[in-house]
């Protein structure tokens, strides 16, 4: 199968995270997307980070039973900081009948370079890349690049948090399931 994979924090997932990873099974050539959780992005801080099973669980409660779409807690049980290399070596020795991709934003890719070994990546990976607002894509000659026009939508997993940090309603930011777990649990407070 082909296997496009959605790395991210997911702290918490949003539905900015949901259309992007529908779009990309409609139109991104690929059989499924995979939602591959983090524990520790190596460019971003942890203080702010809900536990990772906690993270995972509230991906599984947006993807309901859409069986275009997966979570992965690959990286639970890999080295941490997470890095993309890393993960993707393992999923490869691990799957060797699936074909995988990166999905990642044009803003992603524009700061490619600072990624752990980004020469390999791209040596070695296709990428399925949807355009963010004042990021251009102009991908390497070597690189194998899906461009996609996904519809956007200006929204993070920053204001979801801050707005329940203000008392603020989070509803229609995320699935419903996914506030009421929040809600339950405290989450984020
Ligand atoms: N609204 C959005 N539309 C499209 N892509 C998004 C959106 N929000 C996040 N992404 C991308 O999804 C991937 C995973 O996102 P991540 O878990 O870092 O969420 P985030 O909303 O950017 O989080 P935070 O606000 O905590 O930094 C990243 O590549 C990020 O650029
Ligand atoms: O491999 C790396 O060097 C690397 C550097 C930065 C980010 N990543 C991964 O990319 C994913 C999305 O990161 P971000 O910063 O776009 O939210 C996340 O899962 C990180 O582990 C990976």
């Amino acid at each position: 199968m082909k296997i496009g994979l959605y790395f991210g924090s997911f702290n918490p997932i949003h539905i900015g995270h949901l259309i992007i990873a529908s779009h990309v099974a409609n139109h991104g050539g690929v059989d499924q997307v995979w939602f591959v959780v983090s524990p520790q992005n190596p460019l971003k801080p942890s203080a702010l980070l809900l536990n990772e099973h906690q993270r995972l669980h509230l991906v599984h409660l947006s993807i309901d039973d859409d069986p275009r779409l997966r979570v992965s807690d690959v990286e639970f049980r890999l080295p941490r900081p997470s890095y993309t290399i890393d993960t993707l070596t393992y999923l490869q020795e691990k799957y060797p009948q699936h074909q995988f991709s990166i999905v990642m934003g044009s803003d992603s890719f524009s700061n490619l370079q600072h990624w752990k070994n980004y020469e390999l990546l791209i040596k070695h990976y296709s990428f399925i890349i949807y355009k963010r607002p004042r990021f251009d894509v102009t991908p390497p000659q070597d690189a194998r690049v899906t461009i996609l026009d996904a519809p956007l939508l200006e929204l993070s997993a920053t204001v979801i948090r801050d707005n329940i940090k203000s008392g603020k309603s989070i509803h229609y930011l995320v699935h419903d399931k996914v506030r009421e777990e929040i809600e339950r649990n405290h989450y984020y407070r």
